[in-house]
């Protein structure tokens, strides 16, 4: 399986990055662990008490997630940002209320702490009663990296029930993580993301609805067809771009997909796609034996952007490098480099600079500019998906008006 959980030994080529940057981070370490002899020794030697990882998490946030009460008043006294927020814009006093450390969240709340996404804590995921659901009779659809996915009905409705490993459930941090994600995809509506429906109540295993797409994903298809014709993967990519827009566009803060794959896109029996299980690589960021992992790792090796597999800090536009991997396959059938491994892929791409080739007969000249921005080594130079929707609208367009004038080569538009 390809799916990254944080490398355990790195390739030797991430491994000084990960030393050089550690050293700094024991302050977070310790905050987490609840060791305050630890957080004294690192803020004497000075290191600053609102450094952040790479999801911009403070020593206050760990600390406060914990209930460390003594780490929280010291962090504060020394300075600590008490309104610092994360990549999802979650504050300490946040994470205390998810986690119900009351005295902590008092202490923080008489500092002046807010809590901006506090419906979202408070709101817990919409639950379903298990006896709703119809298991005698489940058919085992498939198996992911979280667990295995069974085609079921509720209320008569045929939908998919998601199980959980419980290697993965027994963590309560990682549960706790999993269901704010659920909850957070609940409140998504679009017709270019799965839609989520309940997380199962009283259920022996962590489960949950989505709707159920009965053409399966993206994967599937390219293995079953093989090579797409262009118009419809122009449409297949707009599909992607909207919901990813969407996903972006989320306030009040985006959501960084971080593993969109083939895998992660399913086709509706009207022959639509939609995003499914953003969120969710979060879980597979679990605790190391120490209790806290330096890692920028989630995600699938062979759609991982560059900045993610060296570990430096990222943002949303690591989907959209994912996203031109997938473009990429549709015209091509596959991926181009099946015989390497996929952890080599990612280490050619983030080292070499490597990108799939582009043959001038497969591509139209307008894709291979757009997928050339799109993987561009510097984030920054990559498109925002609305920049990209609108591209591909171009695109389609042109592709419509050569059909219609039907003599030429289509190829001669672009
Ligand atoms: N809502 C759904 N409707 C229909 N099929 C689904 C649904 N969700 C998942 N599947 C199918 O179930 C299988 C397993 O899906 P799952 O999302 O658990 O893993 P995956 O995406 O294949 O891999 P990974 O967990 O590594 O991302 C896949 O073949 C997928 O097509």
């Amino acid at each position: 399986m390809e799916k990254l959980t944080p490398p355990s030994t790195p390739s030797k080529r991430v491994q000084p990055q990960i030393t050089d940057i550690e050293v700094p981070y024991r302050l977070l370490h310790c905050s987490s662990k609840g060791d305050k002899a630890g957080v004294i020794q690192e803020l004497a030697k000075g290191v600053e008490p609102n450094l952040a990882d790479y999801d911009k998490r403070t020593a206050l946030h760990l600390a406060s997630s914990e209930g460390c009460v003594e780490i929280v008043l010291l962090l504060l006294e020394k300075g600590a940002n008490v309104n610092s927020t994360d990549r999802w814009g979650r504050t300490p006093l946040s994470d205390a209320r998810s986690f119900h450390h009351e005295e902590t969240c008092k202490i923080l709340e008489n500092w002046g702490g807010m809590d901006p996404v506090g419906l979202d804590s408070q709101n817990p995921c919409c639950e379903i009663d298990h006896t709703e659901v119809d298991m005698d009779n489940a058919t085992l659809i498939g198996e992911g990296a979280y667990g295995e996915v069974y085609l079921v009905k509720w209320r008569g409705t045929e939908v998919a029930a998601k199980t959980i490993r419980s290697s993965i459930a027994s963590n309560p941090n990682v549960k706790k993580t999993f269901l704010d994600e659920l909850a957070l995809w609940q409140k998504l509506r679009h017709p270019n993301i799965v839609q989520f429906l309940g997380v199962l109540k009283h259920s022996d295993r962590l489960m949950f609805l989505t709707e159920y797409l009965r053409n399966g994903s993206l994967y599937d298809t390219l293995k079953r067809k093989g090579r797409l014709d262009s118009a419809t993967a122009v449409a297949y990519a707009l599909d992607i771009a909207r919901g990813m827009n969407y996903l972006h566009q989320h306030k009040p803060h985006a959501i960084i997909h971080r593993d969109l794959t083939p895998r992660n896109v399913l086709q509706d029996q009207s022959g639509r796609l939609k995003v499914t299980d953003f969120g969710l690589s979060k879980i597979a960021q679990e605790k190391d034996a120490l209790g806290y992992k330096m890692t920028g790792g989630t995600g699938s090796y062979r759609y991982m952007a560059p900045e993610v597999y060296r570990r430096e800090s990222y943002g949303k536009s690591v989907d959209v490098f994912s996203f031109a991997l997938i473009v990429h396959e549709m015209f091509h059938g596959g991926p181009s480099n099946r015989a390497q491994a996929p952890e080599q892929v990612a280490d050619k791409r983030a080292y070499e600079d490597l990108r799939p080739p582009l043959s001038s007969f497969v591509y139209p000249e307008s894709i291979k500019t757009l997928l050339r921005e799109c993987w561009h080594k510097n984030p920054n130079y990559r498109p925002t998906f609305e920049e990209i929707i609108s591209q591909l609208e171009i695109i389609q367009e042109s592709l419509q008006n050569t059909k219609e004038v039907g003599c030429c080569g289509w190829l001669q538009l672009f």
